[in-house]
């Protein structure tokens, strides 16, 4: 009974606050229409009410402060029109569910409960009293963050400790209360649970109404140089920090745009997957990028290693490898560029004209380049290098007038061409000759912009020279036997570099390292710009690439979220990730948050894929019910179809989408092909540029990345397929895409690596 009055209590205020909302909205929409008949209006007369008077100088400024006058009063219209536009929308949005959450406080000192209700944007009445309070405000705080009773949030003037007596959820449909519940604890349980029975979409979806407190503390965090997330898969770690993008946008509104923020995610399927996710909270998308993108725009003409060419080769020089992707590497490159402060830098001729005789010789520039004093580092000295460079070129355009190209130009002139290059057509001269060397020297001139041209473009380096170089001074910059690498094993692989380079080629190990030098040989600017980098999936980058990232991004303040279960291309150097990072910024500055729940899947799937991994993070299962994992188990690929196609059409039936992840691209081109042939629809992911689609999906695994659906086929889980113990990683990546169902086929012995899961956990079938 009780609870029914306050049903009702709640519902009435509700039609209020949507009354309330409607009406703002027709207010608003009256003044956009007037403002944009206004700015037509003024536009329209624009020249009307401009005085055009153009005798005398201060009359002509009259006319143009008048312009500046008119164009000011567009602009104002302009950006009153923006604002109620951009309110209108956040309005509309408001209007579907205007909020989620009551929270009832006490503040010290007071009796009276204050009341507030939380939604996805704030609503204030005419006397600017907030009716709805925007997630992100710092009173909201309290919602996600305490239990009832005394908690504290942060308010722009400090720490304020409230006493919060009354916390309650709604869940709202259409304008009607549809549920409600009181809750002491963090985000209850019950609201959560409906949520995550929802299906899977090929959109990630936001989780503002259920934002647990430990990802409320990723959220909110501002001091933190480098934020460190280290959590189970599905623990909610991109929705986190989606959520925390839309955050700062909010925090920090009119100093930081969605520009000054960027992350990097895993692939390009993936940036599609949570591209809707800012703008259904009102937020524009940040930059996003992968480090492939990242890489490889920056040498446009060079063919960087793709991430399938990454997965599917075989990892040839593997100690090299683990040498190149170390900090030790990147300290090295910094120590050799300081050592080109005195000398070993590479240069290239430059040429004009004659490809026999150089213009500028190497060994000119380089004595340029090495003449000025040691107060000279690396970027001065290229840029005066270049200065001195140009200013020479004056000096060479009156030797240059005598040559014989260039009498022989102007004869092929005609006269057209000839006549532009005079000052003006009437233009005189004491004698031909001087015409002549007129003409010579302005002919020089222009040619001589393609050298100047080079010299801008730093085109006298030899950058892949000088890498290469560098990489001839490793075994002297680091001890290559503490790497297990012999001096002749580096020289061959040397060799394989040189190798790549002359075909145009560069390996993924090479490109940041290339592009570190690359940097400080020509004194690159970096982005100073960039305030907020976010890295997802942090386990497949290599602290080079990182270190790197934070030499390129110096003002940023780094989220890096990642899961060292996860590992598919660091595998098992990620376990020293965290000790190499931390190395990178101040500890004091650092925090590490662990989030051990995991969201996405059923208890059953998540008690079953925590066993694949023997050693690990920590992992806790939510509860939430389904069907134990099952393996199929067939003597050869025919029967391994059938059941494939069986479990398909289950899943049809059960209106759960389906993804089918096989280990290497070359699989699943197989299963789709034999889909096909049988008719069965299915769309194959072989690029991470296609798009995701709904409906039934073949993936190889590092395609499947931060993705999830309902349903996971794995396929071929056979000893021959996996059998390498760095390859558990890769299990438990595709197993653990799964929120509902997952089955599991292989023909011949199933993998060891799954051997020790306890038989209560799955099913045989
Ligand atoms: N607080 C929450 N409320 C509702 N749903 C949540 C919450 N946290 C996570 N989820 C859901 O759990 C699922 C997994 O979240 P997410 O993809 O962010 O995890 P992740 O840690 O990035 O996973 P992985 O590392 O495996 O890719 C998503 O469906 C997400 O919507």
């Amino acid at each position: 009974m009780v609870k029914e009055s306050q049903e009702q209590l709640e519902q009435e205020h509700l039609d209020k606050i949507l009354k309330l909302i409607r009406q703002k909205e027709r207010a608003l929409d009256k003044s956009i229409d007037s403002a944009q008949s206004e700015a037509q209006n003024l536009n329209a007369h624009f020249f009307d009410d401009v005085k055009l008077d153009y005798d005398g100088y201060s009359t002509s400024m009259d006319t143009a402060l008048s312009i500046h006058q008119q164009q000011q009063m567009l602009q104002e219209r302009q950006n009153a029109w923006q604002h109620d536009t951009k309110q209108l929308s956040t309005l509309q949005r408001l209007e579907q569910k205007p909020y989620f959450a009551r929270v009832d406080f006490k503040e010290k000192g007071e009796d009276k409960p204050e009341t507030i209700y939380i939604g996805l944007g704030s609503f204030a009445n005419n006397e600017d009293h907030f009716l709805i309070y925007d997630w992100r405000a710092p009173i909201s705080s309290i919602y996600y963050d305490g239990k009832l009773g005394e908690v504290s949030y942060n308010a722009p003037d400090g720490e304020q400790t409230v006493e919060m007596t009354k916390k309650r959820q709604f869940l709202i449909e259409d304008g009607k209360i549809v549920n409600m519940f009181d809750t002491n604890e963090q985000i209850g349980d019950q609201m959560l649970l409906n949520v995550l029975n929802e299906k899977s979409s090929i959109q990630m979806k936001s989780i503002v109404t259920t934002i647990q407190r430990e990802q409320n503390k990723i959220i909110r965090n501002t001091d933190a140089d480098l934020l460190f997330v280290q959590g189970s898969a599905g623990s909610g770690k991109t929705s986190a920090i989606m959520q925390r993008v839309a955050y700062l946008l909010y925090r920090y509104r009119g100093n930081l745009n969605s520009s000054q923020v960027i992350m990097f995610s895993p692939n390009q399927l993936f940036n599609d997957y949570i591209k809707n996710v800012l703008p259904e909270m009102g937020e524009q998308n940040m930059v996003q990028m992968t480090y492939w993108q990242f890489a490889s725009r920056r040498v446009p003409g060079m063919n960087v290693e793709t991430l399938f060419e990454q997965f599917e080769d075989d990892h040839e020089d593997k100690d090299i490898v683990k040498l190149k992707d170390s900090l030790q590497f990147f300290n090295a490159i910094t120590h050799y560029a300081k050592h080109l402060e005195k000398k070993g830098m590479l240069f290239k001729n430059i040429y004009f004209k004659s490809k026999d005789k150089p213009f500028y010789s190497k060994d000119k520039v380089k004595e340029i380049y090495y003449s000025f004093n040691e107060n000279y580092h690396l970027r001065n000295r290229i840029e005066a290098t270049k200065e001195a460079l140009l200013n020479s070129l004056s000096h060479r355009v009156e030797p240059e007038t005598k040559k014989a190209w260039v009498s022989k130009t102007i004869e092929s002139l005609d006269q057209e061409e000839l006549n532009k290059l005079y000052d003006h057509p009437d233009q005189e001269f004491e004698s031909s000759a001087k015409e002549e060397h007129f003409l010579a020297k302005k002919i020089v001139i222009k040619q001589l912009k393609q050298v100047s041209r080079k010299i801008n473009q730093n085109r006298f380096l030899n950058i892949r020279g000088q890498y290469l170089a560098f990489l001839r001074a490793v075994p002297k910059l680091i001890d290559l036997s503490k790497w297990n690498i012999s001096q002749q094993q580096w020289e061959d692989h040397l060799e394989r570099v040189k190798h790549r380079f002359i075909e145009r080629r560069i390996k993924m190990a090479d490109i940041s390292a290339y592009l570190y030098l690359y940097d400080l040989v020509t004194g690159r600017r970096t982005d100073y710009e960039m305030r907020y980098a976010f890295i997802d999936e942090i386990q497949d980058y290599t602290p080079f690439q990182l270190a790197y990232l934070k030499y390129n991004f110096p003002r940023a303040k780094f989220t890096m979220l990642g899961d060292l279960n996860q590992a598919i291309f660091t595998k098992d150097e990620s376990r020293t990730l965290l000790g190499q990072i931390s190395k990178l910024f101040d500890s004091e500055k650092t925090e590490v948050v662990q989030l051990t729940k995991s969201y996405r899947s059923t208890k059953e799937l998540t008690e079953f894929t925590k066993q694949i991994l023997r050693q690990g993070e920590k992992i806790e299962a939510f509860d939430r019910q389904g069907p134990l994992p099952v393996f199929y188990k067939r003597d050869n690929l025919e029967k391994e179809y059938h059941a494939l196609e069986s479990i398909l059409s289950e899943n049809a039936e059960q209106d759960l989408t389906t993804a089918i992840i096989t280990k290497t691209l070359a699989e699943a081109q197989a299963v789709a092909r034999a889909l096909k042939e049988q008719k069965v629809k299915a769309t194959l992911i072989g690029s991470a540029n296609q798009r995701l689609v709904p409906g039934t999906l073949v993936m190889p695994s590092y395609l499947a990345k931060g993705l999830e659906f309902d349903a996971v086929i794995a396929w071929e889980v056979s000893e021959d397929n996996y059998h390498s113990i760095d390859e558990t990683q890769l299990l438990y990546t595709i197993t653990s895409r799964a929120m509902y169902k997952l089955d599991l086929l292989y023909t011949g012995e199933k993998s060891e690596l799954l051997d020790n899961l306890d038989p209560k956990t799955y099913r045989n079938k």
